[in-house]
């Protein structure tokens, strides 16, 4: 056993090295490029890093502050490792938005923040095909798989709150229960009945991209030399992943078998997320782990996304709740009409606008959109930012930006519904939650906007409708809209208990 002693000696010894290590990384790759782009906070190599320590808990302000004093320009914020240049302007934003990716990388700065290499190693980060799958097979099947979600909603709402009947209220610790929906519901479309309902597997699916999110920033502190070491020594994401094999195997296994006997179709053959890996991988992908390590990054890039969005919207709704009404009569209406379609969801523009007014104040990140300047990039306003450069977008500071959202700051929950009509632009809208432009960037923007946002949508929405048609809600009494909590360019919804209870008609 080692002494205390020592163990302090080593921290402290670790402690130096990973701050020298950022320390002369900044100073060698000072660039004069970069001087001359205006800075929020200190330019210095060595001050800088204050200001790097202040992004982490003061970013809305810096990003906002930058935009105001620079829009359409640029302005640049420093991070540990390296500078972020950010984009204020629709022109700069558009140049952003076509460069190549051998150019601007999109996996870079994943990588670079969660250090696949140590925790997925084994994903090969250029090859997408669980994203082509999300962009064909699992969005043209909303439709057809729509009735699916909307069962598994309902059943995983019963179980989750089950209601006492009458008049009486149960209360919910919102943000863990509407995460085991969410992950049930989409579950049910990724691996079927009755793995979604498995609460170990729900528990697994959901604490992945937590863990992976975890040991991948713990180990980034460490020189390269360190970080295999702590990864064996800390990472829980090896036996997280060999249980999700054990979980999938047998039926696998038993699709395998179907798919040897009777080729590509078969009575029965389920029309899911395994069903499309397993039809669509080549070679070693094709197999249990393969398909196993597929479904941990889908559930890693769709669990937390979508339960964020939904509870930020939710509270919206719990402080403003002379929306209930307008919006019960929007879902009653088309139900009448449509019934719980995917036609139906689609209809509710209240719904929709609601969910994309909750994402432009509220999304749960300021920085929806990063890339990594492989090469030296140069703006249509000829300046250039060398290779190395973070580049992004002040999405926090647009969407509150008053010339293109007026009352910016007041939460308008039908602006976006409002928008639709008056532009008569009623089905397929650019004011619709999936939209994505540079005013709007919830999503992204550009040829990685997420593919996965028609079923994130629909399935929001299909809850948000089920929850306004068959429950009252409400905060518990005295207590309002919990403080979110910002670490660097996170904004996440606090914690709240929310009161249900059957509608009352
Ligand atoms: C409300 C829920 C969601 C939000 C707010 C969201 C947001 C985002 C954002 C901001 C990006 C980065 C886009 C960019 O860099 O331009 C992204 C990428 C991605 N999202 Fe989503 N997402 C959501 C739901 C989902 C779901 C349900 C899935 C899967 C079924 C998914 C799969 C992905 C994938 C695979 C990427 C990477 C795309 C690429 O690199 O080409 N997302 N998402």
């Amino acid at each position: 056993m080692p002494s205390d002693d020592f163990t302090l000696k080593v921290s402290f010894l670790m402690g130096f090295l990973v701050l020298l290590s950022l320390f002369l990384s900044r100073y060698f790759r000072r660039d004069p490029m970069l001087d001359a782009i205006p800075t929020v906070g200190f330019s210095d190599p060595i001050l800088s890093y204050l200001s790097a320590v202040q992004f982490n808990f003061d970013g809305v302000r810096m990003l906002k502050d930058g935009y105001e004093k620079t829009r359409p320009g640029l302005f640049k914020i420093a991070k540990f490792r390296r500078w972020m240049v950010l984009a204020a302007g629709s022109e700069l934003i558009e140049d952003v938005r076509k460069a190549p990716d051998d150019v601007l990388s999109t996996a870079e700065p994943t990588i670079e923040f969660l250090k696949p290499e140590y925790t997925l190693d084994f994903l090969n980060m250029s090859d997408s095909l669980q994203t082509d799958i999300i962009r064909s097979k699992l969005t043209w099947n909303i439709a057809v798989t729509f009735k699916e979600v909307r069962e598994e909603l309902i059943m995983a709402m019963d179980d989750f709150i089950p209601m006492s009947g009458g008049e009486s209220w149960v209360k919910v610790p919102i943000q863990e229960t509407l995460e085991r929906v969410i992950c049930r519901a989409t579950n049910r479309i990724l691996v079927g009945v009755p793995l979604c309902r498995d609460y170990d597997y729900q528990t697994l699916n959901s604490t992945f991209a937590d863990n992976v999110v975890k040991f991948g920033m713990i180990i980034s502190l460490f020189p390269k030399s360190l970080k295999p070491i702590v990864s064996r020594m800390i990472s829980n994401i090896p036996s997280q992943i060999q249980k999700e094999i054990e979980f999938i195997r047998p039926m696998v296994e038993e699709r395998f078998a179907k798919m040897k006997e009777y080729g590509d179709d078969w009575d029965d053959k389920p029309n899911d997320m395994v069903m499309w890996l397993m039809s669509e991988a080549k070679g070693a992908e094709r197999s249990v782990e393969g398909v196993a390590r597929r479904l941990l990054l889908i559930n890693f890039a769709s669990i937390h996304s979508m339960s964020l969005t939904f509870t930020q919207a939710l509270y919206r709704l719990l402080a403003n709740p002379e929306y209930i009404e307008p919006l019960r009569q929007e879902v009653d209406a088309v139900i009448t009409e449509e019934g719980w379609t995917k036609a139906g969801i689609d209809k509710m523009h209240k719904i929709d606008s609601f969910i994309r007014e909750a994402q432009r104040v509220d999304n749960f990140t300021l920085l929806p959109f990063n890339r990594l300047a492989l090469r030296p990039f140069t703006f249509s306003n000829g300046v250039t930012v060398p290779a190395g450069t973070l580049v992004s977008f002040p999405a926090s500071a647009i969407h509150t930006d008053e010339r293109i959202y007026p009352n910016a700051d007041k939460f308008d929950g039908f602006r976006f519904a409002k928008l639709r009509e008056s532009e008569r632009d009623t089905m397929i809208s650019r004011h619709q939650a999936v939209s994505t432009s540079s005013e709007h960037l919830a999503f992204g923007l550009g040829r990685h906007t997420c593919p996965g946002r028609f079923f994130a949508v629909n399935e929001v929405k299909a809850l948000f409708a089920h929850i306004v048609a068959t429950y009252d809600v409400k905060f518990e009494e005295g207590k309002a809209v919990p403080r979110p909590l910002c670490i660097a360019a996170l904004r996440l919804p606090g914690k709240a208990n929310v009161l249900f209870r059957a509608r009352q008609k």
